[in-house]
């Protein structure tokens, strides 16, 4: 069996690499960066270490890479694949449409009736491979759409593991935590597939994809844009702080209570569930930065994302909303130089008001309630951030 993988960056190396490579896939890495581009080609495995007591270490084999900017090559491994997988940041779907359309393509000319072939976009937000679909379909010919329709899906799913920025002397090794999930909407696949050893297949993806962005992922980014506000360089320092700790568990009962009502989940399990996420922020053998998990503020502010849409829906069923609140107000307040898109979010709120950003980042109108809340809760955490913050603070790395 063949994969082609989009990005050996930290996800795909860490968490779709080992997986894959358990169901004996060989893997076809699509990447950028030249260096890991030859390593991979020379090397053929890589080592992915697990960061627990005994650093328990699995290689991956059967590996090589494909430079990104080489479409021929991309177009055709895609021909050739069982599976193609992404793992680039939901934002840079668009910039690959375009290789994945011509393998469909030429996949489609080799043979009137091509073997299946599944394309998952492993990233995190809701209805990755979709919007996937969306951006290729345009680039196929209508005969060939309709043959795509036949022999092409694109299901989607949900991706769970930290794998942090790594900083080890071989540029391919990866040091990932021993958790991790995968699951795939079953309904999105074609008849006859064949499973993925791991991976779980469930009829309805909603509750498991909003259950782990609005947890893990609000939890996550709540932890670290309080924790940047109180000037702290890592998830680890942040949730050991009990004030920041309470913020994101008061955060996550509030997701908690609008997950539980719309999906009609067991609240206790629900409970253990927070405290079993809550727990991995604190693994003691790697450094999570706050930079990272804060980082596309743009993005996980957008309206579908983790903090805005679980606050919508939260506020619309008459739920508490005090904490998200006051999450959203901190990541408008986070202003990492480094970060582009923190970058265009300070600028857009200096140039046009923190209430132009609240309408069109955020997606909230002036006329509803969470409006005006963010504001004056953002010009509280704003005071409080720059009265207390050092001036380095701002070029954290
Ligand atoms: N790291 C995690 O803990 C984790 C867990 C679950 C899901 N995810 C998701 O996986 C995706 C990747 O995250 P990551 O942490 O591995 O990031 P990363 O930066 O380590 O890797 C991203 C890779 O994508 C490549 N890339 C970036 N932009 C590209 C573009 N425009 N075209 C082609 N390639 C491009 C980069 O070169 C890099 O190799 C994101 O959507 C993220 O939300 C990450
Ligand atoms: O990758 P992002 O930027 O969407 O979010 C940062 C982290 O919260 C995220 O990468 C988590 O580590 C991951 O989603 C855990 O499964």
């Amino acid at each position: 069996m063949k994969a082609v993988h989009f990005g050996a960056g930290n996800i795909g190396r860490g968490f779709i690499g080992p997986i894959l490579s358990d169901s004996d896939y060989e893997i076809c890495f699509v990447a950028r960066n030249e260096k890991k581009i030859s390593q991979l080609q020379e090397r053929g495995q890589y080592p992915v270490t697990l960061a627990n007591e005994t650093r328990d270490t699995e290689l991956v084999k059967n590996v090589t890479a494909v430079n990104i900017s080489d479409m021929d090559e991309v177009a055709e491994s895609i021909a050739e694949a069982d599976l193609v997988t992404t793992a680039i940041g939901m934002s840079a779907l668009r910039d690959i449409a375009e290789s994945i359309a011509r393998g469909i393509e030429l996949r489609l000319k080799k043979t009137k009736r091509p073997e299946p072939l599944h394309i998952i976009a492993c990233e995190n937000g809701i209805g990755g491979s979709q919007r996937l679909k969306k951006l290729v379909y345009p680039l196929l010919k209508p005969s060939e759409r309709k043959r795509a329709d036949e022999f092409v899906a694109f299901p989607n799913t949900m991706v769970d593991r930290i794998v942090p920025i790594q900083q080890h002397k071989d540029p391919l090794k990866v040091m990932v935590e021993p958790f991790c999930e995968w699951v795939i909407h079953k309904a999105g696949m074609l008849e006859g597939f064949t499973r993925i050893k791991g991976v779980r297949y469930v009829d309805s993806l909603d509750p498991y994809i909003e259950r782990k962005l609005f947890t893990v992922n609000t939890g996550h980014c709540a932890a670290a844009y309080f924790g940047y506000l109180d000037g702290y360089s890592t998830i680890q320092e942040a949730i050991a702080n009990p004030k920041v700790l309470e913020q994101v568990r008061g955060v996550l009962n509030e997701t908690g209570a609008m997950l539980t009502l719309k999906h009609n989940l067991d609240s206790k399990k629900h409970e253990q569930y927070i405290e079993k996420m809550l727990h991995r922020f604190t693994n003691p053998h790697f450094i999570d930065k706050i930079t990272r998990v804060a980082r596309s503020p743009l993005r996980k502010l957008s309206p579908n994302d983790r903090l805005v849409r679980p606050a919508l829906q939260a506020h619309k069923m008459g739920l508490e909303t005090n904490h998200l609140v006051a999450a959203i107000a901190a990541a408008l307040v986070f202003d990492h130089v480094k970060d582009p898109e923190a970058v265009k979010l300070q600028n857009s709120i200096r140039e046009h008001g923190i209430g132009y950003v609240i309408e069109n980042h955020l997606g909230i109108p002036d006329t509803h309630p969470l409006h005006s809340r963010i504001a004056d809760k953002y010009d509280e955490s704003f005071s409080s951030y720059r009265s207390e913050a050092e001036p380095d603070l701002l070029s954290r790395t």
